[in-house]
C-alpha cells in the first residue's frame, strides 16, 4: 500500500541561491582587483546534449557576470591535440578555470587530456589531484555533481553519521568521488555498479541511495527501504533519471527529481568553483 509521499529536494531554487552568491563574489572580486573571472569550456565534437550542458554552463556563467570563453574541437581532433588546447588554457592567465566536457569521444585518451588541466584551475574536480584532495579529505575542488550532491543533502539536514550509502554507479567524476564524499562524512559506504550481483538486496539496505549509473530508471522504487534519502543524478536522454521516481517518490522520504534536483546543483557548484579559482588567484598569484 502506498502510504508516504516523499519531500522533493529542490535542486533548482538551491542552485538559483548559491549562484546569487557566486554572482555577488564574482562583483567584488571585479571592483577589489578589475579581475573578471573566467571559465575556458572546451567541447569536442557537436554531440547534441554536450552542446547543450556546455550552453547551459555558459549561460549561468553569463547570467553570474563570469566570462566564459568556448573552445570548440572538431570530433576528429586527437588527443595530443586536445591535450595542447588544455595545456595552453592552463597557461593562460586570462583564465581561471576549465571545463572540458564529458564525453570526448572514444579514440581520445580522456584522462590524459583531463590531466592537462592545471589543478588551480580544475573547476570541474575532474583531475587525479582533486580526486586524490576528494580522498584525502583535504581542501580542493569537488567534482560537480558529487559537490551539489553533498550540498543538497546539507540543505535538507541530512544527517550522514553511520548510515549506510549506496552508490550505484562508479565513473570517475561522479561514483567514485560521490563515495568518497559520503565516507568523509562518516556514512558506512557501499559502492554497487551495473554488473553487481543481488543489487535490489543492497539498495534495499540504503539509507541514502546515490543512482549514477546513467541507465534510466535502473532502480526500482520497490527496492527502496521506506524512509531512505534518494539522490537521483541521471541524466538520461528526454530528462529520465536512473530512478523509477513515480514508485521511488512513495517509499523514499527524500528525493531528488529529474529535471530540477541533482543537474542544476552540478552547474552551481561549477560557477562556484570558478569564482573561488580567481579569489584564490588574488592571494596567491
Ligand atoms: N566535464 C564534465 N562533463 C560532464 C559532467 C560534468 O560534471 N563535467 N556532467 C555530465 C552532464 N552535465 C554537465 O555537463 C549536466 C547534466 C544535466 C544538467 C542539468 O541541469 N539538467 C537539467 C535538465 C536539463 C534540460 O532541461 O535539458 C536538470 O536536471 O534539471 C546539468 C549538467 C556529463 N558530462
Amino acid at each position: 500500500m502506498e502510504t508516504q509521499q516523499a519531500r522533493l529536494m529542490d535542486g533548482t531554487d538551491l542552485a538559483r541561491r548559491i549562484t546569487e552568491t557566486s554572482a555577488a563574489a564574482a562583483e567584488d572580486i571585479r571592483r577589489r582587483a578589475e579581475v573578471s573571472p573566467c571559465l575556458a569550456t572546451v567541447l569536442v565534437g557537436e554531440d547534441p546534449a554536450s552542446v547543450t550542458y556546455v550552453r547551459m554552463k555558459q549561460a549561468r556563467c553569463a547570467k553570474a557576470g563570469i566570462r566564459s570563453r568556448h573552445v570548440p574541437l572538431p570530433a576528429s581532433v586527437s588527443t595530443s591535440g586536445l591535450v595542447e588546447t588544455v595545456t595552453a588554457l592552463s597557461e593562460d592567465p586570462d583564465v581561471h578555470g576549465i571545463l572540458l566536457q564529458h564525453p570526448v569521444g572514444a579514440h581520445i585518451d580522456e584522462r590524459a587530456a583531463f590531466e592537462a588541466i592545471a589543478p588551480e584551475k580544475d573547476v570541474d574536480g575532474v583531475t587525479m589531484h582533486s580526486f586524490a584532495a576528494m580522498g584525502f579529505g583535504l581542501p580542493g575542488f569537488v567534482s560537480c555533481t558529487p559537490g551539489g550532491i553533498m550540498r543538497l543533502l546539507d540543505e535538507y539536514d541530512v544527517d550522514l553519521t553511520g548510515k549506510h550509502a549506496v552508490v550505484v554507479g562508479r565513473s570517475p567524476i561522479l561514483g567514485k568521488p560521490v563515495g568518497m564524499l559520503l565516507l568523509g562524512r562518516d556514512a558506512t559506504v557501499t559502492y554497487c555498479h551495473s554488473r553487481t550481483v543481488g543489487l535490489p538486496a543492497i539498495v534495499r539496505e540504503a539509507d541514502v541511495l546515490v543512482a549514477a549509473v546513467g541507465r534510466p530508471r535502473f532502480i526500482n522504487g520497490a527496492d527502496i527501504k521506506p524512509g531512505a534519502v534518494v539522490i537521483d543524478a541521471g541524466y538520461n536522454p528526454g530528462n529520465v533519471g536512473d530512478v523509477d521516481f513515480e514508485t521511488a517518490r512513495h517509499r523514499a522520504s527524500l528525493i531528488t527529481p529529474v529535471p530540477g534536483g541533482v543537474g542544476p546543483m552540478t552547474i552551481a557548484v561549477l560557477l562556484e568553483q570558478t569564482v573561488d579559482a580567481a579569489a584564490r588567484r588574488l592571494i596567491r598569484p
